[in-house]
């Protein structure tokens, strides 16, 4: 069997005024759709990152799959490597790469893995589809049925002054009351059964009250809040300790590793991360300073499921924990996520999931969804979910039309707060 041609569609799907450190959530989110199709008559789906830089690299390898076989992921992250590395000489191929993402230049081993991401996913479901075995199957299988995942929570603004379409159903959440609101209808729409607060938002006092909030709320559920490297590392002590028996984790409450291990040197519960340790290479300096102690595993820029797998591996041979990380996505990355999270041993902690917040989607309803805050793991063919392609021709156009073309949330937080510079760390005091 041999690829035949390889489709990238870029769309934008509307996303709610979600703020965070950086700022807040622009009107549209970008994904790129892959469809790599082979002389079988087989399609194989995968879902990434859809900034105009992303675009660059993943048309410029798409171009050299014709030919190859789906079954060579080798040759693939070959071929990834080539390409980039070809592109990283050339500055008409250097976008900026949108906020929240981990990757640097064309030849970082960052960006290639997460170029040979989209691209290995894509290809493992045409194997599964070609085998008539889930994705899982080909990753050694599935050590559970269903992968929890947790409320993820946002303060937000009840409306983006600029979006082209009727403000979202979920009202504004500046408040500690309005965050258990917000929680509540979380939960009782999906059963999720742990919370995560995405902080470094309002003062770190006001975030501390929000987490008392929730934990009175629901006394039994786990929580985790990520300022994403908001605070000083004496603010996150300090929120670290009077948080004591109320948080699972600490997610990313300073920049770096060594500030990182200072704070977890001092607080109870672990530190986790999908900001100081992205990739192979940040590995060893976190088992040297003992934390973080949970990496928040992403396939789509950890290299794909195998390369999440060695993660897992690693996790498994250095004590640390896994728990995973989301930035907004559809339904082909949460299929994807969910096979990982299906075979992942050192998985210890309900996944991150941005769907709550998306009214639009790519995959045909009813292949994949939340019962009692899981996702049951697909068992069809390949990712066992299939494209919506006239949801995927809808949200193209809205691409074209939208403007959106990189990740960016500082300039709209910019055009409603002058001052703002979206820079970290923000809060010296509590
Ligand atoms: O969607 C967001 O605003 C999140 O802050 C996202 O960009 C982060 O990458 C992510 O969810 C995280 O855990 O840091
Ligand atoms: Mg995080």
């Amino acid at each position: 069997m041999l690829i035949t041609s390889v489709e990238i569609t870029p769309i934008a799907v509307q996303d709610p005024p979600l703020l965070n450190s950086e700022g807040v959530h622009q009107t549209h989110a970008l994904r790129s759709v892959i469809q790599v199709r082979t002389d079988e008559g087989l399609t194989g789906l995968g879902e990434t990152y859809g900034d105009d830089q992303m675009l660059v690299w993943l048309r410029a390898v798409a171009r050299k799959l014709p030919g190859t076989d789906p079954f060579a992921t080798n040759l693939l992250m070959a071929t990834v490597t080539e390409v980039m590395e070809e592109l990283a000489g050339d500055s008409a191929n250097e976008v900026p790469v949108g906020a929240g993402y981990p990757m640097a230049g064309a030849a970082s081993s960052k960006t290639k893995a997460a170029v040979f991401s989209a691209f290995e996913v894509a290809c493992l479901d045409i194997q599964g589809k070609a085998l008539g075995r889930p994705l899982h199957d080909l990753l050694g299988g599935k050590v559970r049925d269903a992968v929890p995942y947790s409320a993820y929570l946002f303060y937000k603004w009840a409306e983006h002054p600029d979006a082209p379409y009727p403000a979202d159903s979920w009202g504004e959440a500046l408040t500690p009351d309005a965050m258990v609101a917000q929680a509540r209808r979380m939960v009782e729409t999906y059963g999720f059964t742990s919370l995560k607060l995405k902080g470094g938002v309002l003062r770190p006092g006001i975030e501390i009250d929000t987490v008392l909030a929730l934990h009175d709320a629901f006394p039994d559920y786990p929580i985790r809040i990520d300022p994403n490297a908001a605070w000083t590392v004496d603010v996150a002590v300090e929120v670290g300790q009077r948080l004591e028996g109320a948080l699972e984790y600490l997610e990313d409450p300073v920049g770096g590793t060594p500030a990182m291990a200072e704070v977890a040197r001092k607080v109870s519960m672990p530190l986790a991360t999908n900001m100081c340790v992205t990739a192979f290479e940040d590995i060893p300096e976190a088992v040297r300073e003992g934390a973080p102690q949970v990496i928040l595993s992403d396939h789509h820029f950890w290299g794909g499921m195998r390369q999440s797998q060695v993660l897992d591996g690693l996790c498994q041979t250095f004590g640390l924990s896994l728990s995973m990380h989301s930035n907004t996505h559809l339904g082909i990355s949460l299929a994807a996520m969910t096979h990982f999270g299906a075979v992942s041993r050192s998985l210890a902690y309900s996944c991150d999931t941005h769907t709550p917040w998306q009214t639009e989607e790519i995959i045909v309803p009813g292949t994949l969804g939340f019962e009692n805050g899981a996702v049951r793991v697909p068992d069809g063919p390949g990712l066992g979910v299939e494209l919506d392609e006239d949801a995927v021709a809808r949200l193209h156009e809205q691409w074209v039309k939208c403007g959106v073309r990189t990740r960016d949330d500082v300039t709209p937080m910019k055009a409603v707060h002058p001052e703002w510079t979206g820079e970290t760390p923000r809060f010296t005091s509590l």
